[in-house]
């Protein structure tokens, strides 16, 4: 089981102190939202921020990217220093090629589904990628509320991977707090990403045990 606190709700003028942070917390990603103000109605960072992240810590960067057609950005991430890009179905036409373009980069490749996308829409490329991430609220700010019938999706997801003996990680990302991240430990997850429930404590390693402790019982 992996924690994955997401920087959206850390302090963006002290980023590599809050990293560090839950690094020394036992993270063991650093989940990193891209948002256009296109293909959500926000805007984060981009790839030289990525990059300024990259010396700051040794924990795998997890690269959610929120931009339409992400193919346009794969190469500069990669280079930014991503270890795993995670792309929307919703956001291009060419899932395919660009889930090859990331694995061509030498990066993992992820695949990441908004609430209203069913599971079929992505299992041709269920095969190839290295992670599937199950939006658990709709993309674009942290703090939201957990949407529960995405619960499905995970079992889902779980459930194929045994029968096809799929190798891919199932990441959860939006509403993560103890009671949500218990229910998605049972319906199969992973990896776990938590922005507000870590960041907006005064004592977010607290937190990423809190975490951990709920998953796992
Ligand atoms: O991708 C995201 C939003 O689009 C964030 O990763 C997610 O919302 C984390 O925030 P919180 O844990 O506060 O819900
Ligand atoms: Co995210």
């Amino acid at each position: 089981m992996k924690i994955a606190p997401s920087i959206l709700s850390a302090d963006f003028a002290n980023l590599e102190r809050d990293v560090k942070l839950v690094e020394q917390g036992g993270a063991d990603y650093i989940h990193v939202d891209v948002m256009d103000g296109q293909f959500v109605p926000n805007i984060t960072l981009g790839p030289n921020i990525v990059s300024a992240l990259r010396p700051v810590t040794k924990l795998p960067l997890d690269v959610h990217l929120m931009i339409v057609e992400p193919e346009r950005f794969v190469e500069d991430f990669a280079k930014a220093g991503a270890d795993i890009i995670v792309v929307h179905q919703e956001s291009t036409l060419h899932l395919h090629r660009v889930l090859q373009m990331i694995k061509n980069a030498g990066v993992k490749a992820g695949v990441v589904i908004n609430p209203a996308t069913p599971v079929s829409a992505i299992a041709e490329i269920l095969p190839m990628v290295d992670l599937v991430l199950v939006m658990t609220v709709n993309p674009g700010f942290g703090g939201q509320a957990f949407i529960p019938e995405c619960l499905a999706k995970i079992e889902t997801l779980a459930h194929l991977r045994q029968e096809h003996h799929y190798t891919y990680e199932i990441e959860v990302d939006g509403g993560v707090v103890p009671e949500t991240a218990a229910l998605c430990a049972q319906a199969g997850a992973d990896v776990f990403v938590a922005g507000s429930f870590v960041y907006s404590s005064e004592d977010p390693n607290a937190r990423i045990s809190e975490l951990r402790h709920a998953i796992e019982s």
